[in-house]
């Protein structure tokens, strides 16, 4: 399993681009026929992948955990990015069309990931952070979470935010995980920014032609600097970090945290004539 050692908010305007890269961005997570794993040092935050072909693919519980599976003391995150595809759970079967999603709770399960046609397969995408107590396996379907719609036409910031995992829906320990979807002719996401140091956020961005790109602000508002981003590439973000991004053409994206609290609304808000 990879593993990423964050940068403080000392060291962080010293960094080139590439070392920027490097510390804050995973860019080939997903790959077809295998499961991925990274670990990051900050919230003990584990992103993966699985995009399952023929074969099924089992989620491994690699060295570093120390555990006997992947869930022993850890929750997790799945959301189909892809074709529809199915992931057994101890046996249980759940079917995630695109945009569905799975929390799976603490507790020492068997995990199988299987697309519905290998031709088109499904891409699960998987978000995990330590647990404290077991919550109970929830099949999340998108089309049964209200989203909420904010921002305007005028700020090219449209955008419908749908929360999957969280305190009025599906429960977990600290996991909170959603999707945004920017609206046709909408770029901006998160803008104005926003920090929360008690919760750390990993957005991967989708859904977005190949041959474009999301320019991802990152940092303290006064010291802000970019990374450039290509569809299916993850953003790692500290609590002191804003994280805000404009497409050249629009996208979704989905943002996940980890930490001290489980309140959306938690954020320190910032005006964006604070940015520099
Ligand atoms: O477009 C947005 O605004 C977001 O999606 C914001 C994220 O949900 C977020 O940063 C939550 O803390
Ligand atoms: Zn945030």
């Amino acid at each position: 399993m990879k593993i990423l050692q964050m940068a403080d908010r000392i060291r962080y305007p010293r960094m080139s681009t590439a070392e920027l890269r490097e510390t804050f961005l995973l860019s080939d997570l997903f790959a077809a026929g295998k499961v991925q794993l990274a670990y990051v040092d900050l919230d003990r935050t584990v992103i993966g992948s699985a995009v399952p072909l023929k074969d099924g693919l089992t989620l491994p519980c690699p060295d570093e955990l120390r555990a006997h599976s992947f869930t022993e003391r850890r929750e997790l995150g799945i959301l189909n990015i892809g074709a529809p595809g199915e992931v057994e759970v101890d046996g249980e079967k759940h079917t995630l069309g695109k945009l569905d999603a799975l929390y799976v709770g603490r507790g020492d399960h068997s995990i199988t990931f299987s697309s519905s046609d290998s031709s088109s397969p499904a891409e699960f995408y998987l978000l995990s952070y330590p647990a404290h107590a077991e919550y109970p396996t929830t099949l999340i379907q998108r089309g049964k979470e209200a989203p909420l719609t904010i921002g305007a036409q005028e700020t090219a910031n449209l955008r419908t935010i749908t929360k999957l995992i969280h305190l009025e829906g599906a429960r977990s320990c600290q996991l909170v995980m959603g999707f945004t979807e920017l609206q046709s002719g909408s770029v901006w996401n998160t803008m104005p920014p926003h920090t929360h140091m008690r919760r750390s956020e990993v957005y991967l961005y989708f859904d977005l032609p190949e041959n474009q790109r999301v320019i991802h602000l990152m940092g303290p508002a006064e010291e802000t600097r970019h990374l450039v981003v290509a569809s299916r590439q993850v953003v790692i973000s500290p609590g002191w970090s804003i994280h805000a991004g404009v497409g050249t053409s629009p996208y979704t994206f989905c943002w996940g945290m980890g930490g001290e609290n489980q309140v959306y609304s938690d954020m320190d808000a910032l005006g964006i004539p604070d940015l520099k």
